[in-house]
């Protein structure tokens, strides 16, 4: 497996792999890698020849400092799992690599409406900052495919909305969410949990369970099930951050022609915010 850290390094081994035909997948993370990178490694090696596994924190797309800090960092480990999994590739920038001029300069690119709504409502210019980084990953790796997971939903419909209003000739996978055996869905962040915040984390897939079973159920009074699901939150301990039920493909409010809603949870404990989400069918 190649451990490439600089763009021109990064260029030469892609451009080998292109004129070889090679059909190349990609899979963006932010490194400390856990079940659910994983199982979007698994995806990306049943579909390609290559594999191309991202790791870069990228500070573009941190609106709070401490955030940022406290993002865990464990390359060595994170290329030892990759190693097992068959990787082809590794690219891990540093941050001067990527944004030689700060990324205040940076040209960026941003998918209007949808990056400032419900996620991107809570985390101004966060979306703007994932976009801009995964299209410059884009243009690196040109890769066939991407695969991305279903955890990060409003980011799995920003990237495809953006590559398909940029012509990005790249096939978008979304991958189901692994979770804990508890229903917690694996992050990053959860490293950031004291041991009784974990105990309490699950909280947040009990809760948005509750609100799907309602709404599968034929229940319609969304605002009622929104208030309710935050008082169970709170009841569990958990401060809500968040809650919405969209459609769950244009992400907005659901009418009588959606086929399938999703429910978008955001919660914190303590110092860290949990995200998680659900999608329901509905008749009407
Ligand atoms: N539990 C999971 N199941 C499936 N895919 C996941 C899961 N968690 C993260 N991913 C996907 O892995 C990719 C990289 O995500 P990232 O490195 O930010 O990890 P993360 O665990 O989501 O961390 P964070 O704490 O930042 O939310 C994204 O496409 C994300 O949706
Ligand atoms: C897609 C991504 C790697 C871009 O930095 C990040 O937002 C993530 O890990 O989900
Ligand atoms: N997985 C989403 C990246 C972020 O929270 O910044």
């Amino acid at each position: 497996m190649l451990i490439i850290e600089t763009q021109l390094m990064l260029r030469r081994v892609i451009r080998r792999w292109r004129l070889a035909g090679k059909r190349i997948a990609l899979v963006p993370t932010m490194g400390n890698l856990h079940d659910g990178h994983l199982s979007l490694i698994g995806e990306a090696r049943s579909r390609a020849d290559i594999v191309v596994a991202s790791i870069f924190v990228n500070p573009m797309q941190f609106e709070r400092t401490d955030d940022l800090v406290r993002y865990p960092r464990t390359l060595q480990d994170d290329c030892e799992k990759l190693n097992k999994c068959d990787v082809d590739l590794v690219f891990a920038p540093t941050v001067a690599d990527i944004y030689p001029q700060g990324f205040n300069e940076q040209t960026f690119v941003e998918v209007p409406g949808l990056s400032s709504r419900l996620e991107g409502a809570s985390r101004p210019g966060h979306f703007r900052g994932v976009t801009t980084v995964v299209s410059k990953l884009f243009n690196l790796i040109q890769p066939d495919i991407a695969c991305f997971g279903e955890k990060d939903y409003q980011q799995l419909a920003l990237i495809r909305k953006m590559v398909a209003d940029m012509s990005y000739d790249i096939e978008i996978i979304g991958v189901a969410t692994v979770r804990a055996a508890d229903g917690l869905a694996f992050s990053s962040r959860n490293g950031n949990l004291t041991k009784d915040e974990r105990k309490l984390a699950p909280g947040l897939s009990q809760v948005m369970g509750s609100m799907a079973a309602r709404l599968a159920a034929g229940e319609r009074n969304i605002e009622q099930i929104i208030a309710e699901g935050e008082k169970a939150l709170m009841e569990k301990g958990l401060r809500p951050d968040g809650i919405a039920i969209c459609d769950a493909d244009c992400l907005l409010t659901p009418g009588n022609g959606s086929q399938r809603a999703v429910i978008l949870m955001a919660a914190w404990l303590g110092n860290t915010r949990l995200i998680d989400n659900q999608q329901v069918e509905l008749t009407w």
